[in-house]
């Protein structure tokens, strides 16, 4: 697992590597611009020009920093400050004062950045805490058209490191060397697309720096998968868990199949649909695996009840539609569920109609709303939470005591009161109908098989991800559909056993 940290939670390590190991900020500084040198270096062949436009703050300062020790390495490198009249850090000052008595060379900006062929963008780093406006923007704007390579020391100049938001203009860099700890905002969209590819250099400042505090947003790492429940040799079916899928509605299976399957290929001993009896014949037909129970125009919830009594685990809502059918079915079991549940699609959607259903959420429930379902769920608009997710999947799971899987790019799952994750596995392939099915039938699984709400959450999460990359490989991103999805779980464990 990799922690990821915002700006002012990179700071207060900061102060604590200072304060309470007594590092000082210049050993800091200098471990920076040597493991910034150490990553570039891999990709240099020694005939590089390069450029190093420095602000005027600590960025700056590790700039010149670099610039010095790039050329102490016999490599060809100029500073350029457009804005050295700006208020300067003590940490700036002092490095400006070392590369000029030693007569390295500083550029005025006016001068042709035409004979650089690398560029490092030491303008802004964490430090960044507003729109960048007029004649800066122009610089920013400046180094993003430049022809050569960009690499960004810390953050691209213009990318929050906290929101992945661009404040006014952005850098868009090849190669991205962050400090210690990977910064939220450079896995977040669109900051994600600015940083290219994203390399943390370890510098000094160490998980000790947390003192007694912890960590609040993490993303999975391929470690990560040793969660997953364990499997014995002496075993049967119903050793994995049973999974009830509530799903599909009249004359729609395809939800269902999608997810009952999903939930079998992630290693669930028994699946049972629950759907509408219009369904049974192509379900039959398409996953004869699962075990079908169907209810027609007149639902009665005494089945519903005894299924639920049934199953370790449910998967309430893929394709159910809004009916008033749908809302029954979501009453009943929210009103009587005694069994970690996912709560998907419709399902949210006939709570976003219903607020008195909000009061039966609680903490072994996953509910997993895409940006729509959760605009109804907060009545927001979806452009403010896709600005906001984290704080946006947090509120959600902070007041109605479930954990929150907030699907997009990079999804977040939020634990009731514990820890955030940001889910980096996946690709654009992925975003295709059917595929959200797919994840509720991956969590529900795990969550049969016994993980807690959170594992289940945060490994499903990642597993889908995974799974596509791996469908990836048979179907390249334009043409995966979601049993492409499915069939990439069978790659990942067959690489598992
Ligand atoms: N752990 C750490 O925090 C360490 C930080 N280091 C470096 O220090 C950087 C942070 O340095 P600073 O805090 O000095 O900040 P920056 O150098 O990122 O920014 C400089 C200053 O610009 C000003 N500013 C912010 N937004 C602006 C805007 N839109 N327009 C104009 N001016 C604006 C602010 O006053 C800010 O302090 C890191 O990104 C990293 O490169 C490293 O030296 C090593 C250790
Ligand atoms: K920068």
């Amino acid at each position: 697992m990799q922690y990821l940290v915002s700006d002012k939670e990179m700071k207060h390590l900061d102060r604590n590597t200072s304060e309470h190991f007594h590092v000082p900020e210049i050993v800091l500084m200098e471990q920076a611009a040597n493991a910034f040198i150490k990553e570039l270096a891999r990709f240099l062949n020694g005939s590089e020009n390069i450029l190093i436009v420095c602000g005027t703050g600590n960025n700056g300062a590790d700039g010149i920093a670099i610039a010095r020790l790039l050329r102490q390495q016999n490599i060809s490198a100029a500073v350029c400050i457009p804005f050295a009249e700006k208020k300067q850090t003590d940490s700036f000052r002092l490095q400006y004062q070392i590369y000029t008595e030693y007569g390295y060379p500083v550029i005025s900006y006016d001068q042709s950045w035409e004979s650089y062929t690398v560029l490092i963008d030491a303008m802004f780093g964490i430090g960044l805490s507003r729109e960048i406006e007029g004649s800066m923007a122009e610089c920013i704007r400046r180094m993003d058209h430049f022809h050569g390579k960009v690499w960004a020391v810390d953050m691209p100049s213009g990318v929050s490191a906290e929101t992945g938001q661009i404040l006014g203009a952005g850098v868009h860099a090849d190669h991205t060397i962050t400090f210690s700890f990977g910064k939220i905002g450079q896995f977040l969209w669109p900051g994600s697309e600015y940083c290219g590819d994203v390399i943390v250099a370890p510098m000094g400042i160490t998980k000790e720096s947390w003192l007694n505090e912890r960590p609040q947003i993490a993303a999975l790492e391929p470690e990560d998968l040793s969660l997953l429940p364990e499997r014995s040799a002496h075993s049967n079916k119903g050793t994995y868990g049973k999974v009830l899928v509530i799903a599909g509605s009249y004359n729609m299976a395809g939800a269902a199949y999608l997810c009952a399957k999903a939930a079998y290929r992630t290693g669930s001993g028994l699946v049972r649909i629950f759907t509408d009896d219009t369904n049974r014949i192509p379900l039959q037909s398409l996953i004869p695996e699962a075990i079908l129970s169907t209810y027609d125009a007149s639902f009665e919830p005494e089945m519903l009840l005894h299924e639920l009594k049934w199953a370790d685990s449910v998967v309430l809502g893929p394709g159910i539609g809004t009916s008033g059918t749908s809302h029954q079915i979501v009453k009943k079991v929210l009103q009587n569920i005694q069994i970690p549940c996912v709560i998907d699609a419709d399902a949210l959607n006939v709570i976003a109609s219903d607020r008195s259903l909000f009061s039966l959420l609680n903490e072994t429930m996953i509910v997993t709303p895409h940006l729509g379902e959760m605009a109804r769920l907060c009545k927001r608009d979806v452009k403010a939470i896709q600005n906001d997710l984290i704080a946006t999947a947090k509120a959600f799971s902070d007041t109605y005591h479930a954990t929150c899987v907030l699907k997009d790019f990079r999804s977040v799952i939020n634990v009731w009161h514990g820890m955030t994750y940001l889910n980096l596995s996946g690709n654009h392939g992925m975003a295709t109908a059917g595929s959200g099915d797919v994840l509720s039938g991956i969590i529900g699984s795990l969550l049969g098989q016994g993980c807690s709400a959170e594992n289940a959450a945060a490994l499903g999460a990642y597993i889908h991800g995974l799974a596509g990359n791996q469908a990836l490989q048979e179907t390249g991103f334009r043409g995966m559909i979601a049993e492409d999805i499915i069939n990439g779980l069978n790659g990942l464990w067959k690489r598992e056993s």
